[in-house]
């Protein structure tokens, strides 16, 4: 038995709503400190855009730096087998990945059978709102040196020419959210096998709104998002060598509203959104009998 397999065999209950929870609390470090990370650098959109890099067009790619990066990152993990484990789903379109290298008998199926991945959502508002807010402190830094040394134009000011570091940075960023936000199908086959006969009515007559008012918890998400600030704030200080923080708005490792407002308007609503979609599809291919039998169970 794999590593991977034990991680999902051996847990006490892989489904355990506290354990999920727990998860989702430790993925809070994993993105604030990869945003630290990536923050270092300028926005550099050029990364972002498709056909900015001939280089790249001329080996036929089509997509953008960070495309390239993702398809080839995602490539090297698909032969270790991670995009069989039900927590992993690739950025890149599955067709273009490898098969596993590794053969013999995969994680065990979790999750209902189901083909949902929100990370074409993710990748856009990471590219297009989060990437901009989180890199504007680097950003204005590098103007301000460029300005002073007379270098003018638009992207000039927010290119540091650093693409590797920042594609690497963005990629770990990418998987730490896609990771957190598809942990939604986990939460949602926790809630419905607690309470089947509570969903079931929603599901056979599809009602996003009903769902949506079953699976969310307001207490949870409020008490994530304090908690979620008071970590970034810890996080963002820099400390002084003899150990005394230094308090100092200009030399924040990380925008603390940006952090909160990316949970707040992106990840929560997306993480909620993939229970729904998840929830809306876990009676596919089940009989009448079978859907009864789950309405009078109480505990699936
Ligand atoms: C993840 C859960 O489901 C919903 C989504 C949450 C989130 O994305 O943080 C938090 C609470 C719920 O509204 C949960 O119940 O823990």
């Amino acid at each position: 038995m794999t590593t991977a397999q034990q991680n999902f065999t051996l847990t006490a209950d892989p489904l355990s709503l506290d354990r999920i929870r727990s998860i989702l609390t430790r993925l809070e470090d994993t993105i604030i400190f990869s945003l630290i990370e990536r923050a270092q650098f300028a926005h550099n959109p050029k990364i972002y855009r498709r056909g900015e890099f001939e280089e790249l067009q001329s080996t036929g790619f089509k997509g953008s730096w960070l495309d390239w990066f993702l398809k080839e990152t995602e490539s090297f993990h698909a032969k270790a087998r991670r995009y069989t484990s039900p927590d992993e789903y690739p950025f890149t379109d599955p067709s273009e990945l490898p098969a596993p290298l590794l053969k013999g008998p995969g994680i065990p199926a979790i999750l209902y059978p189901n083909n949902i991945n929100a990370n074409a959502s993710i990748l856009s508002f990471y590219t297009r709102a989060i990437i901009p807010r989180i890199t504007r402190q680097a950003t204005l830094s590098l103007a301000a040196a460029k300005r002073a040394k007379g270098i003018t134009g638009d992207d000039e000011y927010e290119d540091d020419g650093n693409y590797g570091s920042a594609a690497v940075i963005d990629v770990e960023v990418l998987q730490a959210i896609s990771k957190r936000v598809h942990y939604g199908k986990f939460v949602s086959e926790s809630k419905f096998r607690d309470d089947p006969a509570a969903f079931i009515p929603h599901i056979l007559n599809p009602n996003r709104a009903a769902l949506d008012a079953l699976i969310t918890k307001p207490e949870v998400e409020r008490k994530l998002l304090q908690r979620l600030r008071k970590k970034a704030d810890l996080y963002a200080l820099n400390f002084a060598p003899d150990g005394e923080p230094i308090d100092d708005a200009t030399t924040r490792k990380i925008d603390v509203d940006g952090v909160v407002e990316l949970y707040e308007h992106y990840i929560i609503p997306l993480t909620k959104e993939v229970e729904v979609d998840y929830l809306l599809m876990r009676l596919e291919g089940l009989s009448k009998v079978e859907i009864d039998a789950l309405a009078s169970s109480k505990k699936a």
